[in-house]
């Protein structure tokens, strides 16, 4: 079956029509997918067959409990950037042992519950945070697995805020300052070197910078290796971009073959963060037009959703594919509209001059790979509520996360908890 499709005139997740969701759950609202959930996650472990490599899906990107539970049933290990994370990973399944945990401003009270939860392994980013994190596991009675993310100096030819392997980005430590650490790393008693780590960015559309930074890698742990370092891991973080209009992006098999190439016959065990190649395109954003308002020098459909929702389109100009529920004719007329939100913002803007077919009041429409950095990123800007998020299996729908309302309010004196 496939994912998001139209049939018989109206667009489907799976075997339900968008619009019988709209109707029960109301709108705005965010929908997965199992089946195309499933098939990404499967394909990509697939891919990567025989180079005793293990995925750790990046929590950051979707961490809607649900959608951990169905890769964490497909065998997923986890990636978390806070306690939070962590917590919302060992909630929905993962085992502590197979948690890695990144970042480069981890706390102390961060650093004492994942060493008590005993995870796989700490991402350390720099000196400072290694000796803190060796600290705080002696004080615990304990040794930190960790592995020393490397900042590679590699441009990702990707959006300048999602760009993170380049010597002035903030994260990772300086390859040429790497022996040095490693070194000091293995000394320390709270400290379990395991080995390297590495995340140039993310929405790589180009294979060229992951082998680049895959060499540089490589060579790093031939070199320590030369010097008497065991080095036994290597994480080659996230990034797989994904289509969102008509760009080429890279294949899981790109993906591997450059990873094969470099780190093939080494004797490494392997770990993939990927966030948005597994839920990007596996998640859809539905909104309901309110209005359409012809202006002097354009028209605008304001539709219910806006950017507290999905802020992408506004904060790194990212397009998302819009398209009405209702499937319009092949020969229906396009104009080019703004589609914006109520927030009182020029900003809240999802598409600028974009051709679509007519659109009226109460029409559907959806946003399509909303999967990604999408609910996780919204707020409550402007007093809105979070949207509702809803997994469809089959010719089933769970609301798996509810929506935020004002029914506790109206006609009371009261507030919601969430206000
Ligand atoms: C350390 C780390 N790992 C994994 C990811 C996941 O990235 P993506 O969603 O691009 O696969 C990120 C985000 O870019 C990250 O910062
Ligand atoms: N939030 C970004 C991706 C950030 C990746 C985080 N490491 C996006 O929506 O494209």
């Amino acid at each position: 079956m496939s994912h998001f499709h139209y049939e018989n005139g109206e667009f489907y997740a799976e075997g339900v029509p968008v619009s019988r969701i709209a109707a029960e759950v109301g709108t705005p609202f965010y929908c997965y997918s199992t089946a195309k959930l499933t098939d990404n996650f499967t394909n990509f472990d697939a891919a990567l067959g025989g180079l005793n490599a293990k995925l750790y899906f990046s929590c950051k990107a979707n961490s809607n409990q649900a959608v951990i539970r169905t890769l964490a049933q497909l065998g997923a290990g986890a990636d978390v950037v806070s306690v939070g994370e962590m917590y919302r990973a060992l909630k929905a399944g993962i085992p502590a042992g197979e948690i890695v945990f990144a970042g480069v401003g981890k706390t102390r009270t961060e650093m004492a519950e994942a060493l008590k939860a005993g995870i796989y392994q700490f991402n350390v980013e720099s000196p400072g945070e290694l000796r803190a994190l060796n600290e705080v596991a002696l004080s615990l009675g304990k040794r930190a697995p960790v592995a020393l993310r490397i900042n590679p100096d590699v441009d990702a030819k990707t959006h300048a805020k999602i760009s993170t392997g380049k010597s002035e980005n903030k994260f990772g430590i300086d390859i040429d300052h790497a022996p040095a650490i490693y070194a000091e790393a293995a000394s320390l008693p709270g400290i379990d070197v395991k080995g390297l780590a590495c995340h140039i960015g993310s929405q790589l559309t180009d294979i060229a910078p992951y082998r680049h930074a895959f060499q540089k890698m490589s060579d790093l742990v031939k070199a320590l290796r030369g010097k008497g370092h065991s080095v036994e891991r290597v994480d080659l973080g996230g990034g797989i971009g994904i289509t969102y209009r008509d760009e080429q992006t890279i294949s899981f098999s790109d993906y591997t073959n450059a990873v094969a190439e470099n780190f093939g016959n080494m004797g490494l065990k392997l770990e993939a963060e990927p966030g948005r190649a597994i839920v990007g395109n596996a998640g859809i954003l539905v909104a309901r037009v309110i209005n359409v308002k012809e202006g002097v020098s354009r028209n605008f459909v304001i539709v219910d959703a806006a950017m507290n929702d999905l802020i992408r389109p506004t904060l790194y100009d990212a397009y998302h594919q819009i398209q009405p529920v209702r499937q319009p004719a092949d020969d229906a007329p396009v104009t080019k509209v703004d589609v914006v939100g109520p927030i009182c913002e020029t900003g809240d803007q999802f598409a600028e001059q974009r051709p679509l077919p007519p659109l009226v009041a109460d029409d559907l429409v959806v946003f399509r790979e909303a999967g990604a950095y999408g609910a996780v990123m919204s707020s409550t800007y402007n007093t809105r509520p979070l949207l509702p998020e809803v997994l469809v299996k089959g010719d089933k729908f769970e609301v798996v996360r509810p929506r935020q309302t004002y029914d506790a309010i109206i006609g009371q004196d009261r507030l919601p908890a969430w206000l």
